[in-house]
């Protein structure tokens, strides 16, 4: 039997220092290849979770694993890779280096994922950026000095290359409007059906779910505590 994409069995987590929000999921999974969209309010534990699974941060108790494998079992060095080699992270606000090229942005996992370097072809950065509607040439181009739509897609393809398995996005789609929001949804449901990669991706706009195989509240999958501190 396959693993799961995605397994979450009882975790517990609460912030280092912070008492004011804890986080508990019983139970979640996600099958290889499947698209879910995880819907809840602002401030509800959406990141916190994405974290989670990234192994950012680890859980209090319980146990997150992805592709089968237990990330509390990982030193912190070890996770670091194993996130590099398994999972394509799209944050909010992209974390691009503004400084690097397009080029050096999108090859940047690649430098911590012998794995995932492998399986990237020589020339996949430059094809992403064209798979993506990005304009011919621009892998040589300072990140800084793209709009927000340029930056979003090099995120993209930053996350795909060499395809993870996993792809967790943070509210990609937030400063896009209606119909960027749409071709660039139609861009990566494109190119996680061509790698079979799962994707996760966070969200509190309940419209984009149609596109999903599953769209999920946090609210119905984890249980959270808000006191003011
Ligand atoms: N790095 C951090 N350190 C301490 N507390 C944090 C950190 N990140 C988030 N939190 C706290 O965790 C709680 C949940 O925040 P989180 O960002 O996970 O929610 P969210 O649903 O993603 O919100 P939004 O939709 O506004 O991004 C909040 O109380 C927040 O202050």
């Amino acid at each position: 039997m396959t693993d799961p994409a995605l397994a979450l069995d009882d975790v517990r987590f609460r912030w280092p220092g912070r008492s004011s929000f804890a986080l508990s999921v019983p139970e979640f999974r996600m099958a290889q290849s499947e698209s879910v969209l995880l819907l809840g309010e602002s401030g509800s534990g959406k990141s916190t979770l994405l974290s989670l699974i990234c192994g950012i941060v680890t859980a209090d108790s319980g146990c997150v694993a992805v592709g089968g494998t237990d990330i509390a079992t990982l030193r912190a060095g070890a996770r670091d890779r194993f996130r590099a080699e398994r999972i394509g992270v799209i944050f909010q606000h992209f974390n691009l280096l503004p400084y690097a090229s397009v080029s050096d942005n999108i090859l940047l996992p690649l430098r911590f994922a012998p794995e995932r370097r492998k399986r990237a072809a020589p020339d996949e950065a430059a094809g992403l950026c064209s798979a993506l509607g990005l304009p011919d040439g621009i892998t040589g181009t300072t990140a800084g000095r793209l709009s927000v739509g340029q930056q979003q897609r090099v995120a993209v393809a930053r996350a795909l290359i060499g395809q993870p398995p996993l792809i967790v996005a943070d509210e990609p789609t937030s400063a896009l409007d209606a119909a960027t929001q749409d071709s660039f949804l139609g861009l990566l449901f494109d190119r996680i059906a061509a790698t079979g990669s799962s994707l996760l991706m966070v969200s509190h706009d309940e419209r984009l779910g149609a596109r999903f195989d599953r769209v999920v509240r946090l609210a119905d999958i984890a249980r959270t505590e808000r006191r003011t501190a």
